[in-house]
């Protein structure tokens, strides 16, 4: 039996091979797949040896142009999620791009205040107001210039005083003739001048290659003036639910039949980590079915993800039909998510087309069981592939409130809620059929192999499963 790290590292190094494994060109565009390397140049675990073993992933593009601005993203938001830096992105600008006010207020040559105190105010003349948007403007000696946040400081002046420290504590009018202000604290040059550069300088890595773009992504790279990024072409996954016992939601159920949940789950844990899907259910558990499903679609993806038909039954029907064909089926230390497959799989062409060489992993049925090996292995080895610099969830440690049994032999995922007080409060018990309970959980907690029991108080691992 493998742990937990050896099978997500297998996985891992299986998935490495996106792209290179793809060989055939079959249905392949040019622009849509990620090219050998990228798993091993953004440093994917195991990702060496297995990457490259085919020719032609060269010729595929590595990256997509993405066009950045609000206007894209609110017409076409499905672009724009989870995507994944392709190459570092150079700043083609300074932010802030020149010094400017921090408050609204005046600007002052700090040397002018060197004698305010209490009971010693230093009065200034006032000058022409700048706002946000103005060009730069010089400031004279003597002087204190009505500064809005936002406006060049106008050179000559290296400070800027709140308009709240000031006397009188408001703008004059625009109109003001002969008008003064006085001060009664000295200023430290600098105080409250946002200094061009200061955020990121022109021709510095503004974001690296690898990182998830999020809001302030976008902001910021709108906010350096560039139009459009390379990000990672999207992974491309079949998705195959097993079983002639499932039906589509919506559908009559005769007895013994279960509506399809996985397909839904699996579809959506794969949306939000930003790969493309295909669901194709097999409702069926003769293999040349699947063969012939897989036939359909398989050279039109990067990766085939089956869920269910591995375990241990009189016809299984992932295992009958995938075993032959270079699938590996083993039990992990781990529950739930124990049977587990991988493997690069040579999936026959459809009409009689040669057959393609695809990575197929395959996670057990039971719901649960289904989303925690998504969890485990898959999640991080398709970040992985994917290019992302983060692959795996961040460990915390918490304080159970419970006592409860594991079996020492295997790793255990129970599934929890964190507490307002940073405690963590299990959710259902650890059958692997309970998806609603994981549905109403937050966390997956940790229970390392040789624990068999738990007691309330025990600290362990977890890690966030809600975003
Ligand atoms: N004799 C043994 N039996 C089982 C073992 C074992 O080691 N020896 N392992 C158990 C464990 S652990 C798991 S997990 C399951 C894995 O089974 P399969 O991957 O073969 O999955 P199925 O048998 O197809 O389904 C299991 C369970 O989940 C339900 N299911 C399947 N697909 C869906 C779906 N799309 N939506 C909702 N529910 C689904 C299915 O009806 C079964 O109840 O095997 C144990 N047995
Ligand atoms: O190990 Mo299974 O995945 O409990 O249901």
């Amino acid at each position: 039996m493998r742990t937990i790290d050896e099978h997500r590292r297998e996985v891992t190094a299986l998935l490495s091979t996106i792209g290179a494994a793809t060989g055939d060109g079959a249905g392949a565009s040019t622009d849509h797949r990620a090219r050998a390397g990228a798993a091993a140049e953004s440093g994917a675990e195991d990702a060496t040896g297995a990457a490259g073993s085919a020719g032609t992933a060269d010729d595929r593009a590595a990256a997509e142009d993405l066009v950045v601005g609000a206007a894209e993203l609110a017409v076409h938001p499905e672009r724009y999620s989870y995507r994944i830096l392709a190459e570092d992105v150079i700043a083609p600008s300074s932010l802030p791009a020149f010094d400017n006010s921090q408050m609204d207020g005046y600007a002052v040559d700090s040397a002018d205040l060197a004698s305010a105190g209490a009971g010693r105010p230093v009065e200034l003349a006032v000058a022409r107001r700048i706002a946000a948007g103005d060009s730069f403007g010089t400031h004279r000696r003597r002087t204190a210039t009505p500064i809005m946040t936002g406006a060049p400081v106008p050179a000559g002046a290296d400070a800027v005083v709140q308009i709240e420290k000031a006397d009188p504590p408001a703008f004059h009018p625009d109109d003001a003739t002969g008008a003064t202000v006085t001060f009664t604290e000295r200023v430290s040059p600098g105080l409250f001048v946002r200094v061009a550069g200061s955020d990121v300088r022109e021709g510095e890595v503004l974001l690296p290659a690898g990182m998830v773009l999020g809001p302030a992504h976008y902001g910021v790279i709108s906010g350096s003036g560039a139009t459009s990024v390379s990000v990672r072409p999207r992974v491309r996954v079949l998705l195959v639910s097993t079983g002639h016992e499932i039906r589509d939601p919506g559908t009559a159920l005769e007895p013994g039949q279960i509506f399809d949940a996985n397909s839904s789950a699996l579809t959506a844990a794969l949306l939000a980590i930003g790969c493309a899907v295909v669901p194709a259910p097999c409702r069926s558990d003769d293999a040349d079915d699947l063969l012939a499903l897989l036939a359909r679609h398989a050279a039109d993806v990067d990766l085939v993800v089956t869920v269910g038909g591995v375990s241990a039954g009189a016809r299984e029907v992932v295992r009958d039909a995938l075993g032959p064909l270079g699938v590996e089926f083993m039990k992990v230390a781990m529950q739930p998510g124990g049977p587990q497959g991988f493997g690069l799989a040579s999936l026959p062409g459809a009409d009689g087309r040669a057959s393609v060489d695809r990575p197929v992993v395959c996670l057990p049925g039971n719901p649960v069981s289904a989303l925690v090996s998504f969890e485990a292995f898959l999640r991080p080895a398709l970040l992985a592939a994917a290019g992302a610099r983060t692959t795996a969830r961040e460990l915390r440690r918490g304080t159970v409130t419970e006592a409860f049994d594991s079996p020492p032999t295997h790793h255990q995922l129970r599934r929890g809620l964190v507490r307002d007080d940073g405690t963590l409060e299990l959710v259902g018990g650890p059958s692997s059929h309970l998806l609603h309970s994981y549905a109403g959980s937050t966390v997956l907690v940790h229970v390392p192999v040789g624990v068999s029991s738990v007691s309330a108080g025990d600290e362990l691992d977890y890690w966030r499963i809600d975003g």
